[in-house]
């Protein structure tokens, strides 16, 4: 039977990267995205972006809204400090599996809890199922019309504190214009845009960094 692109990004991990080193399964991937196929992952260009904020925030909590094959998961994961935790949602079992092995193959299980479902189902259970007080860092990276519902719950659950920063990916492609308009609007948050490209393309997209003012 014919494999699918999350089983052929797999393969590449596993043929190219070394087990245990986070960095060479992020360059299997881009040069698999680059070279073969495209594939949704925030991408290189991006992903620097993404790291120099969670470099800049060393979050002790994460969550990260769209796992994917865990190409993101990967980058976040290999630089949070020592006993930081990263829960990932995905709502695909498929994109689970792969995401599962390629979280195993950089080596950075431990650090991750990959949970699987819809983001609206577990954010309100987040504080009960997982013992999570508030989010650092919430890395936005699922469905684009949920940015902004999910954001609001977020906030009605008390899982923002003054401070945690929200990063939202493709807020220019495929676009997320009611959420861009919200927290560049409202007086809770304090945004900043950090234009990129579609990852893998010369296509304009761009990531939002956007502080809670509680
Ligand atoms: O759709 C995108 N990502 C979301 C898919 C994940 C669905 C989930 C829903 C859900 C609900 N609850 C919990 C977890 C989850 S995971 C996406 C799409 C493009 C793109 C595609 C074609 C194109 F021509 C130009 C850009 C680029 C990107 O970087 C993307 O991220
Ligand atoms: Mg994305």
């Amino acid at each position: 039977t014919q494999s699918t692109r999350p089983q052929r990004l797999l393969g590449a991990v596993q043929k190219n990267a070394t087990r245990g080193h986070p960095r060479s399964v992020i360059q299997a991937i881009d040069h698999f995205c680059r070279n073969k196929e495209w594939a949704m992952n925030v991408g290189d260009e991006k992903g620097c972006i993404l790291d120099s904020v969670v470099s800049e925030v060393s979050p002790a909590t994460v969550l990260e809204l769209g796992t994917y094959c865990g190409y993101s998961t990967v980058r976040i994961a290999s630089r949070l400090p020592p006993h930081a935790k990263l829960i990932t949602l995905e709502f695909n079992p498929e994109f689970a599996v792969i995401a599962r092995q390629v979280i195993a193959w950089a080596g950075v299980e431990d650090k991750v809890q990959l949970v699987e479902g819809a983001s609206g189902d577990w954010i309100p259970r987040m504080k009960e199922q997982f013992g999570v007080k508030t989010f650092d860092l919430v890395f936005l990276d699922h469905w684009k019309d949920r940015y902004l519902p999910d954001t609001k719950l977020m906030e009605e659950c008390g899982l923002l504190r003054k401070g945690s920063i929200l990063l939202a990916d493709n807020v220019i492609c495929p676009g997320t214009p009611d959420y861009l308009e919200y927290v560049r609007n409202s007086p809770r948050y304090e945004s900043q845009y950090f234009k990129s490209h579609l990852e893998y393309t010369k296509v304009e997209d761009g990531l939002e960094k956007s502080v809670f003012l509680g």
